[in-house]
């Protein structure tokens, strides 16, 4: 029997209500991810994919709303579950490094205690020494060098650049076993990008499942198995890197295609 998806989304649909119109953002999405496999969502500015990841975790503000759809995790539909139950499953089953590192920190929280909360989430016995030793380590798996001071920072003393590396070192620490990694890499320099795009590969062949949100399809060619296209809120084409980069069907994809080789 072929292999179940550990993430399965059905028909997801999130509009946001505004005066004088109503934005599809995500409009009936469908899609499935697999453990140790790196799924790419690709799409261009606008097209839906920060909105999709939000409403996985059930972040959609007003005037945003998740109108229909399933969410799958582990054969449990977490659009059933009560925010307690989710907060349960965040970072235990399924984390996600944000596209906004400064908004997503708290600001008067500094970096070891926004790792605590992480690590804590995993194993709430492990002995402060240990922890450390952990942070200090992921830390400079992300390229971050002077990593007692930055354990030490609050976000605001961290440059943009910084923060998102902190960002990346928290979904690593998280250990969960799915991973939304959205622009992981935007912003960085190159070898930093490499750095951090070899910890993704480095999680997915120890079973982890990652979803990658980005515009590089570079990216994509190098490091992705599965990949969905989308475009205005709705998946355009899907299939294996290979499938889709070698023959692509619809015509945005040739286009983005074309932009880049
Ligand atoms: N809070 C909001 N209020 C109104 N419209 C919104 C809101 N957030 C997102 N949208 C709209 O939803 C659509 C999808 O946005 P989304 O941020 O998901 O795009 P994206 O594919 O992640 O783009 P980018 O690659 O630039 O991050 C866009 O038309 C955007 O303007």
């Amino acid at each position: 029997m072929a292999e179940q998806p550990i993430l399965s989304i059905k028909n997801l649909k999130t509009y946001f209500y505004l005066v004088e119109r109503v934005v599809k953002a995500v409009d009936g999405i469908s899609l499935d991810v697999y453990k140790a496999r790196i799924t790419a969502i690709v799409g261009g500015s606008g097209s839906g994919k920060s909105v999709m990841s939000l409403s996985i975790f059930n972040l959609i503000d007003d005037p945003g709303k998740i109108i229909d759809g399933e969410i799958w995790l582990n054969g449990v539909n977490i659009r059933n579950l009560k925010e307690k139950q989710l907060l349960k499953i965040r970072g235990k089953e399924i984390s996600m490094i944000f596209q906004e590192p400064t908004s997503s920190m708290n600001p008067v929280l500094k970096v070891k205690k926004h790792l605590f909360e992480v690590i804590h989430t995993q194993n709430k016995a492990i002995r402060n020494k240990e922890a450390l030793s952990m942070f200090r380590d992921v830390l400079s798996r992300v390229g971050l060098k002077n990593t007692e001071q930055i354990l030490e920072s609050y976000p605001f003393e961290l440059s943009g650049g910084m923060c998102q590396r902190v960002m990346v070192a928290m979904g690593l620490l998280a250990n969960s076993r799915v991973l939304i990694a959205d622009e992981p890499t935007s912003s960085l320099d190159l070898t930093t990008q490499a750095a951090i795009l070899e910890e993704l590969v480095r999680l997915k062949n120890e079973g982890m499942a990652i979803v990658l949100i980005t515009h590089d399809l570079g990216v994509v060619a190098q490091m992705a198995d599965d990949v969905y296209v989308i475009k205005d809120g709705k998946i355009v084409e899907s299939g294996t890197v290979y499938d889709v980069f070698e023959s692509p069907k619809h015509e945005y994809t040739k286009s983005l295609l074309n932009s880049i080789f």
